[in-house]
C-alpha cells in the first residue's frame, strides 16, 4: 500500500472534503473520503475574508491557525474512522483555502490559508501545501492544477473525452483520445457560486438543492446576454479566476444594467444557464469529436445543470465521473493526494499547455512530519 492523504475546500466553502488514496503498482484507488463541515464560526471568518478581500493581519493569522486545526481534525476523524494508523499514510496534500487569486497583475501570486505547520504535528504526517506559487513564478496562471491528475486516472484511448469540473468556479480538462493532442483544461467562469450566493439571498440554506428553486424559473435572455458578454468568456486561455471576481458585486452591477425587474427564481435560472452556457461554449470551441463530457464536483448532483448542459451539446454524452470509478465529490481531494505523490517523487505537478509555465515543475512546500522521519 502507498497511502496518500488529500485534503480539498475548494471556492464553494462547503466544508473539508478529506480523501485516503492507494497509489500502489501505478494504480489510482480510493480508499476512503468523507466531507467534514467548517465550524459556524470559522465558516463565516472564511466568507467575510474572501468576500470583503480585507483583514487584520492579526485576524488572518488566527484564522490560518484555526483552518490548519480544522484539517488536522477533520484528518484524524477520517483515520479514525477507517483505523488507518497515521503511521501508513506517506503524506497529506493539502490545497487549503483560497482567500486570493491573483495571477494576473505585476508580482503574480495565489494565495491558500491553513497552516501546515499544525497539520504535520496534529496528525504526525508529512503535509505538503502551497502548490500553486511555483507555477506562477514560471509564468503560470497557478491553477487549474487538477487537469494532470485528470489524464493520469481519466485518459483513454477509445473515446475523446472532456471532464468538467464544476465547484465554485467551473474548470474543464480536454483529453483527446490521441495522445499526439495536447491535454488542456482552463477555468470556464463561475460554476455554482453565484448561484450559491444568490439563493442565499433569498433562503437560509446554502444551495440550491437539486437546482429545485432554478426548476420553475424561467431563463431572462436578456440579461443572460449581458451576462454572457463578460471579457473573461471570451479570454484567450491560459486563464483562470475566483470569487476575487465572480461575486454578487459583480452580479449586482450587470443588474443595474437590465432595466426591469426580474423575479428571484428567473435571476438564478439565468446563472443556471450563464453557467451551463459557458461551460458547453468553452467545450464546443477548444474542442473537436467530443465523445462524452464527464462531471464532478458538487454541481454533478444539480439535475437541472445537468440537463442544461445534455441540452447544449447534442451527440456527446454527459455523465459524472462516477461512470469512469470516482464520485464527483472526490475527485479533487484525490487530486491533491496525487499532487503530494508528485512531489515526494520530484516530478513534476503542472501541465504548462493548462497554466501557461515556461516548463513543468515540482510544486508545492514540504512540512515534514516528526513522527515518520
Ligand atoms: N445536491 C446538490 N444539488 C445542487 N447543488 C449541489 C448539490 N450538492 C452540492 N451542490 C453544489 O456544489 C457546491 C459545492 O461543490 P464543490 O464542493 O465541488 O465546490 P468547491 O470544491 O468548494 O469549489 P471549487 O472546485 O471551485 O474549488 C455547493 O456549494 C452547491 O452549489
Ligand atoms: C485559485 C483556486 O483555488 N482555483 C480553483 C477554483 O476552483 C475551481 C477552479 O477555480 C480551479 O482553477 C481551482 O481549483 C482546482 C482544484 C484546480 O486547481 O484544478
Amino acid at each position: 500500500m502507498s497511502l496518500y492523504i488529500g485534503v480539498m475546500s475548494g471556492t464553494s466553502l462547503d466544508g473539508i472534503d478529506v480523501s485516503i488514496t492507494d497509489f500502489s503498482d501505478d494504480q489510482i484507488q480510493l480508499v476512503a473520503a468523507e466531507t467534514y463541515p467548517f465550524s459556524e464560526q470559522l465558516r463565516r471568518d472564511l466568507h467575510q475574508l474572501i468576500a470583503t478581500a480585507r483583514t487584520h493581519l492579526h485576524q488572518l493569522g488566527q484564522i490560518d491557525i484555526a483552518l490548519g486545526h480544522a484539517y488536522s481534525e477533520a484528518i484524524n476523524q477520517l483515520l479514525d474512522e477507517t483505523q488507518i494508523p497515521a503511521n501508513h499514510i506517506v503524506a497529506i496534500g493539502c490545497h487549503g483555502q483560497t482567500v486570493f487569486h491573483a495571477p494576473d497583475c505585476r508580482y503574480p501570486f495565489s494565495m491558500q490559508i491553513g497552516n501546515a505547520n499544525v497539520i504535520a504535528e496534529k496528525t504526525g504526517i508529512t503535509t505538503i501545501t502551497d502548490f500553486r506559487q511555483r507555477d506562477m513564478v514560471l509564468g503560470g496562471q497557478g491553477a487549474p492544477l487538477v487537469p494532470a491528475f485528470h489524464q493520469a486516472l481519466f485518459h483513454s484511448h477509445n473515446e475523446n473525452r472532456v471532464i468538467a469540473n464544476i465547484g465554485g468556479i467551473g474548470n474543464i480538462t480536454i483529453l483527446p483520445k490521441d495522445k499526439k493532442n495536447l491535454v488542456s483544461g482552463f477555468d470556464t467562469g463561475p460554476g455554482n457560486v453565484l448561484m450559491d450566493e444568490w439563493y442565499q439571498q433569498h433562503h437560509l440554506d446554502l444551495y440550491d438543492a437539486n437546482g429545485d428553486w432554478a426548476r420553475d424559473g424561467t431563463v431572462d435572455e436578456e440579461l443572460l446576454d449581458i451576462l454572457m458578454m463578460d471579457s473573461f468568456f471570451g479570454q484567450a486561455i491560459p486563464k483562470s479566476t475566483g470569487r476575487e471576481y465572480f461575486n454578487l458585486k459583480w452580479l449586482a452591477n450587470i443588474l443595474t444594467q437590465v432595466d426591469k425587474a426580474i423575479p428571484a427564481k428567473d435571476i438564478q435560472k439565468t446563472l443556471l444557464e450563464m453557467t451551463a452556457r459557458s461551460i458547453t461554449d468553452a467545450i464546443t470551441t477548444y474542442t473537436e469529436d467530443t465523445d462524452a463530457v464527464y462531471v464532478c464536483g458538487g454541481g454533478s448532483h444539480n439535475e437541472v445543470l445537468m440537463n442544461a448542459l445534455r441540452k447544449h451539446l447534442p451527440g456527446i454524452s454527459v455523465e459524472t465521473t462516477s461512470k469512469l470509478g470516482l464520485a464527483p465529490d472526490w475527485v479533487e481531494a484525490c487530486a491533491f493526494s496525487w499532487l503530494a505523490m508528485r512531489t515526494l517523487a520530484h516530478q513534476a505537478g503542472n501541465l504548462p499547455a493548462v497554466t501557461g509555465a515556461r516548463k513543468p515543475s515540482i510544486l508545492g512546500a514540504i512540512y515534514p512530519s516528526n513522527i515518520n522521519s
